[in-house]
């Protein structure tokens, strides 16, 4: 069945429902410019409330300090969403044993060509790129173009993100062949305000 990752939550009460109605994976967004930022201070209330969903912190171009903060947390599973080099994600795996994804963003076959080099990275997450001049790096609810995806053999367990909805998903993984999903906006009624109905429909839809 198809894994699927909430991400971008912020509140308690959603992180149960989600992991109650059957996400994989709940992530956590330490970004300051993001609408989905969350305090270390408040991870700790979050992460309480995931049962068996495994929480996921959502990092952008990480220093050390952050990364040993974060895995003191308890957060086992890292994913990277900056420009972090495969020696760079190599080092990160190295320095802490826990599980390291890195995203990747998909605009053109060349793009593909380097999921390849990430051979630290335990997952990877295929994602759009960014619009131009944006201020983040991800979660702008913008899919790419799903056909760059076919015949692709990807090197590692991967999930497939950007502008996935309850409507689109079940095409999106016919598609691609996606084995996980990820979604963030096309969860959420407002910029950054999930939504219950949206997220078990989301869930329902990945893995019906
Ligand atoms: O969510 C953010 O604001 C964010 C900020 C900085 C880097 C990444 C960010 N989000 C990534 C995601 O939520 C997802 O992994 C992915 O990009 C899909 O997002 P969406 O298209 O909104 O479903």
């Amino acid at each position: 069945m198809t894994q699927v990752k909430i991400c971008g939550l912020t509140d308690p009460d959603l992180v149960r429902f989600a992991a109650q109605k059957g996400a994989d994976w709940i992530g956590f967004v330490f970004v300051e410019a993001s609408p989905r930022h969350v305090t270390e201070a408040a991870a700790a209330t979050l992460l309480m409330q995931a049962g068996r969903a495994v929480p996921v912190a959502l990092l952008v171009d990480p220093d050390d300090a952050q990364i040993q903060r974060i895995v003191a947390l308890g957060i086992r599973t890292l994913q990277l969403h900056g420009s972090e080099t495969p020696e760079r994600v190599t080092a990160i795996k190295a320095a802490t044993g826990v599980e390291v994804w890195k995203a990747l963003g998909v605009a053109a076959p060349e793009d593909l060509e380097r999921a390849a080099l990430y051979t630290a990275a335990d997952r990877l997450l295929i994602d759009a790129k960014p619009p131009h001049g944006a201020d983040r790096t991800g979660g702008h609810g913008l899919a790419f173009d799903w056909t760059l995806l076919e015949g692709w053999s990807a090197p590692k367990p991967w999930l497939l993100a950007g502008g996935l909805t309850a409507e689109n998903v079940a095409e999106a993984i016919r598609l691609t062949g996606a084995p996980a999903v990820d979604v963030s906006s096309g969860v959420e009624r407002l910029k950054g305000l999930k939504d219950r109905a949206l997220v078990q429909a989301f869930i329902e839809a990945a893995k019906a």
